[in-house]
């Protein structure tokens, strides 16, 4: 298990304090139309200015590859949070630089700052030492609450801890703890179902939790490359042909380490890639040429959900079809129900997943959605994220 110091094990009143956030919301029309990301956030930032501290939040939004980009300011995130928080923060149009050092100069205990977009500037992403260094002499200590963006090695997620003591919020220490333990000391059984469009995106989590848990369930895309190193016909289906050999070492893998690995049995499939195509439920040896998969069928959702229901803990990373039209979600919905009925402990690993638990209204039944998709995946994939291995160990 990692253990990193978090803000509970330092003093942070009187103290200027650099809090990486990850505010990477998405917008539209300047409209922020999600702002989980923000309210997860909270807790740390509430804290930190209930106890005394000068909080300067910093987080990247959207990727504006070094330059400044009107439409991706920090703007509306700073209105929101004000409201969330319900006291004024002062959102800066920089985030280092005579501005920023003389709005940091006049904050009083308990004020929060929210700087601009980080990736604004070119050393952001490149970890450049010469801009850590500037954020770090911002503030006396460093807190990482980002943990979406933990997986990037950048100035204010990683460089900036060379020079500051470094800690974790309470939002990264809770999606390390969570994901940790079950990974490390699951209760059993651990069911994890992978989804989602390829293969070649899931290898190292596949491969990494065929080492950890009882059952694997497999939908989605990726799961007709499976189909297809069975044996089976997959029409026009998405098969990553490069990746049958590896499917087949998996199912193998699987029979080594006793894990239950289950694919589909039947699959829904469509004349053509649209929400009002031709549509039809099959077995899955017997997709005809033309056709292609684009939803697990209802046995196959059947076996899914009684196996969610029979587990303690369960990890989801993809969904299980095309959820984004209706008539392709009914898998992805029913794996859904099951996870938010089960008594297992049930996580969700970011991203689609999360999005598709949200959009069938189950988010609140879930034990634990994390913020972090691709950290959460390199999590999952057994990578160390720099932006932890960062911080201070307890
Ligand atoms: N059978 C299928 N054929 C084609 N696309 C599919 C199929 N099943 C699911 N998808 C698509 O896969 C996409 C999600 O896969 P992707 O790997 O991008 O996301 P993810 O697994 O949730 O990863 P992340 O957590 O990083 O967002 C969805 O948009 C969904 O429509
Ligand atoms: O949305 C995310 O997954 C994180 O904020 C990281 O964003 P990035 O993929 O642009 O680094």
């Amino acid at each position: 298990m990692i253990r990193k110091k978090s803000i509970n094990d330092v003093d942070v009143r009187g103290k200027r304090v650099f809090c990486r956030v990850d505010f990477n919301v998405p917008q539209e029309g300047g409209q922020i139309t999600d702002d989980t990301r923000i309210r997860a956030a909270l807790p740390t930032v509430r804290k930190l200015s209930e106890d005394g501290a000068q909080v300067i939040l910093a987080s990247h939004l959207g990727r504006p590859k070094g330059k400044v980009n009107e439409e991706m300011r920090m703007t509306a995130v700073g209105q929101r949070l004000s409201e969330l928080l319900g006291r004024e923060v002062t959102t800066l149009r920089k985030s280092v630089g005579p501005e920023v050092e003389q709005a940091v100069g006049g904050m009083k205990n308990g004020d929060v700052i929210l700087l601009e977009n980080v990736r604004f500037h070119e050393g952001e992403e490149k970890n450049d030492p010469g801009l850590a260094k500037q954020f770090a002499a911002l503030a006396d200590l460093y807190v990482n609450d980002a943990f979406g963006a933990a997986h990037r090695a950048h100035a204010s997620t990683a460089g900036i801890a060379d020079h500051l003591p470094a800690v974790s919020g309470l939002l990264m220490e809770k999606e390390l703890d969570v994901l940790g333990k079950a990974l490390a000391d699951p209760e059993r059984p651990f069911t994890a179902i992978i989804g989602g469009a390829k293969v070649k995106d899931k290898i190292g989590v596949i491969d990494f939790l065929l080492e950890k848990v009882d059952h694997l369930l497999l939908g989605g895309g990726l799961s007709y490359t499976f189909s297809r190193a069975q044996g089976h016909d997959t029409g026009n289906s998405l098969v990553e042909e490069d990746k049958v050999d590896l499917a087949r070492s998996f199912i193998e893998k699987a029979k080594e380490k006793g894990v239950e690995l289950h694919l589909p049995v039947d699959a829904v499939v469509a004349s053509e890639f649209s929400a009002d195509a031709e549509t039809k439920v099959v077995s899955i040896d017997s997709i005809p040429a033309g056709w292609m998969g684009l939803d697990i069928g209802p046995q196959t959702a059947e076996e899914y959900a009684d196996v969610i229901g029979r587990s303690k803990t369960i990890l989801w990373n993809g969904p299980m079809g095309v959820f984004e039209m209706d008539a392709f979600a009914d898998g992805t919905r029913k794996v859904a129900e099951a996870s938010a009925e089960t008594d297992g402990y049930t996580i969700i690993g970011g991203g689609d997943s999360a999005a598709a638990v949200e959009k069938f209204g189950l988010s609140e039944q879930m034990d634990h959605i994390s913020t972090g998709g691709g950290a959460s995946l390199e999590f999952m994939e057994g990578k160390d994220l720099p932006g932890v291995s960062a911080l201070d160990d307890k």
